[in-house]
């Protein structure tokens, strides 16, 4: 053990559409599917100490994907996770959190892992602990990544829509991707498989977001209010969907702001998770 401290940096991802499949082993398991990493994401510091704690933006979180990733890398530490992004609500901040204490940890106890190795490690705990199952492997590549294969470095197949853009999002409430997941998610499965056929036949953005947009409504995702604001930008000529999953509308360019609201920004991020210089 070294005793540094390390700090990764991850940035943000909403899925706009997505199919589950399950498998015994978690890092076979995952999803398929399409979304945007965002330039707003989580920075997460890994400190070696002698009982593992985390705290997200300075106060007491239990993350449960966090700690997995520390116990199967065999090390008790402080991990300071801070966003600007709203957790639970659909921006994979659990994913990133895990993510990134994997990088850093890495580095600060000198586990001697691979990239895909870390990635593997994340994603696996983020499935087992139930809050995502495509996140971490978007936020390890970073832009705008589509899942074709589900799983870890080693099974799943990704490609991406080679376009980077101005966002603006807007978050309406919170919903718990774990009570999603365990119901029953066949019909929205069947949905994310046909979405994801049409994303590879014309990989673009404009695809994306249409792609997404009925996703939502006809894997019934839709909440009347999400549904509201999604036709209000539609009238006022852009392009919005809804956040995988939460309760937010996540544009391109200025879409939500030309229709009146007043969102947050951000932008597509063009790279995947990296540490931060000391
Ligand atoms: N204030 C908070 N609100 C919601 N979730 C929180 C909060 N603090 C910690 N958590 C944890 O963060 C994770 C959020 O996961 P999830 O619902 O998948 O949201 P996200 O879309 O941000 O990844 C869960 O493990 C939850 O227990
Ligand atoms: C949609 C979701 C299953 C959950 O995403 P979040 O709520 O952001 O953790 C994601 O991990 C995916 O596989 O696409």
């Amino acid at each position: 053990m070294t005793g540094d401290s390390s700090r990764a940096f991850v940035p943000g991802h909403v899925t706009g559409f997505f199919s589950v499949h399950e498998a015994d082993d978690p890092e076979q398991a995952g999803s398929r599917g399409a979304g945007l990493t965002l330039s707003e994401g989580v920075t997460v510091e890994v400190e070696p100490a002698a009982e593992t704690s985390m705290q997200l933006n300075d106060e007491p979180a239990a993350v449960e994907a966090v700690t997995r990733v520390l116990s199967d890398l065999g090390v008790e530490a402080r991990v300071t996770a801070t966003t600007d992004l709203p957790v639970g609500a659909g921006f994979g901040v659990s994913g990133a959190a895990a993510l990134g204490t994997a990088l850093a940890a890495n580095r600060s106890f000198e586990c001697g892992r691979s990239e895909n190795e870390l990635v593997a490690i994340a994603h696996a705990a983020e499935v087992e602990a139930g809050t995502g199952l495509g996140d971490v492997v978007a936020q390890a590549r970073g832009g705008v990544p589509v899942r074709l294969d589900p799983g870890a470095p080693e099974y799943g197949r990704m490609d991406g829509v080679p376009a980077r853009t101005r966002v603006e999002y807007l978050t309406l409430g919170e919903r718990s991707t774990s009570e999603v997941l365990a119901g029953n998610t066949d019909r929205l499965s069947e949905v994310g498989v046909d979405k994801l056929v049409r994303l590879v036949e014309e990989p673009t953005l404009p695809t994306l977001m249409a792609a997404s947009r009925e996703f939502a409504r006809e894997a019934d995702l839709l909440t009347p209010e999400i549904a509201g604001v999604l036709s209000e930008v539609e009238e006022a000529g852009g392009e919005a969907a809804m956040a995988m999953l939460g309760e937010t509308v996540f544009a391109l360019g200025n879409g939500l702001s030309r229709a009146g609201y007043d969102p947050e920004t951000c932008e597509t991020h063009p790279s995947g998770a990296t540490l931060k210089m000391d």
